[in-house]
């Protein structure tokens, strides 16, 4: 079995028999509450939200400035804990951890994913996919062949040893996708992942997450665009600090969407060519 057929296998195994057994949560966020005390007033930025993130979704978390999606994914990455209310990440609820345990589960079971790539420059593209393991010092061979396999499976078999300053915005944020997905995560947290990207290099990404969500990986992703949203899912959307809408997007419209970018993809590739 080759690496890349193992690591499907792993991957359809984690995502268990649906019909037989309940779907496990990536995450289940009850009641959750979070508010920034400043000297004259306090923010309400999150005013109660409830919501289950079930293994192998997608989820488009949605909503106009202010709403509180940065607020919510700081949460949901293990960056900030709420004021009130409860997030489980597994068995673990984050507003009972300590700094350095939400740091250690931060850096082994979340996949993070950032509009600005957040490679480091010094390292090669498979030493970057192993960063999060360097918190816990596993730099073994079986390590390396794994983020090895990740390089491959994004579509970077060629340019394993080349440093990120060498590598277009897309092959930067293939980088990071893998990177994501070295620790097995429980979800990957995209912040706007084809913000800084034109469309036929975003319609590729959006490939990538198809396909790793297809394979049952988790992915909650913040994002402004309609056409971003169609494609997942599921859209939550947030307003003044609550979950004003959770719909699920319907199958023809997810085909629809994917559909119409091909074709737009395909046109500009016809008229640049
Ligand atoms: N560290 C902070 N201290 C005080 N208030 C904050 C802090 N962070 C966010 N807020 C406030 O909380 C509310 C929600 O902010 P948040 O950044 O979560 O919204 P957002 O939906 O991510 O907005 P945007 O789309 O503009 O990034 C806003 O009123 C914001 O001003």
């Amino acid at each position: 079995m080759s690496m890349r057929e193992a690591y499907s296998t792993s991957v359809a195994s984690d995502s268990g028999d649906a019909a037989t057994s309940p779907r496990r949560m990536a995450t289940s966020i009850r009641n959750l509450k979070k508010e920034y005390v400043l000297k004259s007033e306090t923010v309400r930025a999150l005013r109660g939200v409830s919501f289950d993130v079930p293994e192998g979704d997608y989820v488009a978390i949605m909503g106009p400035s202010g709403s509180g999606k940065s607020t919510l994914l700081n949460m949901l990455g293990c960056l900030d804990k709420p004021t009130a209310g409860s997030l489980m990440l597994g068995d673990d609820d984050i507003s009972k951890l300590s700094d350095d345990q939400l740091a250690e589960i931060r850096s082994e079971r979340i996949g993070f994913v950032f509009q600005s790539y957040n490679l480091i420059q010094q390292l090669s593209v498979v030493e970057n996919i192993q960063v999060p393991l360097y918190y816990q010092g596993r730099l073994g061979a079986d390590e390396r062949a794994r983020a090895v396999m990740l390089a491959e499976r994004v579509g970077l078999a060629d340019r394993l040893d080349h440093r990120p300053s060498q590598l277009s915005g897309g092959q930067q944020q293939r980088v990071a996708i893998a990177r994501s997905l070295i620790n097995d995560p429980f979800f990957i947290l995209a912040d706007e992942p084809t913000g800084n990207l034109d469309s036929i290099t975003t319609e590729e990404i959006l490939g990538i997450f198809d396909e790793f969500n297809n394979e049952g990986r988790t992915i909650i992703m913040v994002t402004h665009e309609d056409e971003l949203a169609d494609r997942s899912k599921r859209i939550i959307r947030l307003k003044d600090g609550m979950l004003a809408l959770d719909e699920v997007v319907p199958e023809e419209r997810r085909d629809a969407t994917r559909a119409a970018q091909h074709r737009a993809v395909e046109e500009l590739l016809a008229r640049t060519t």
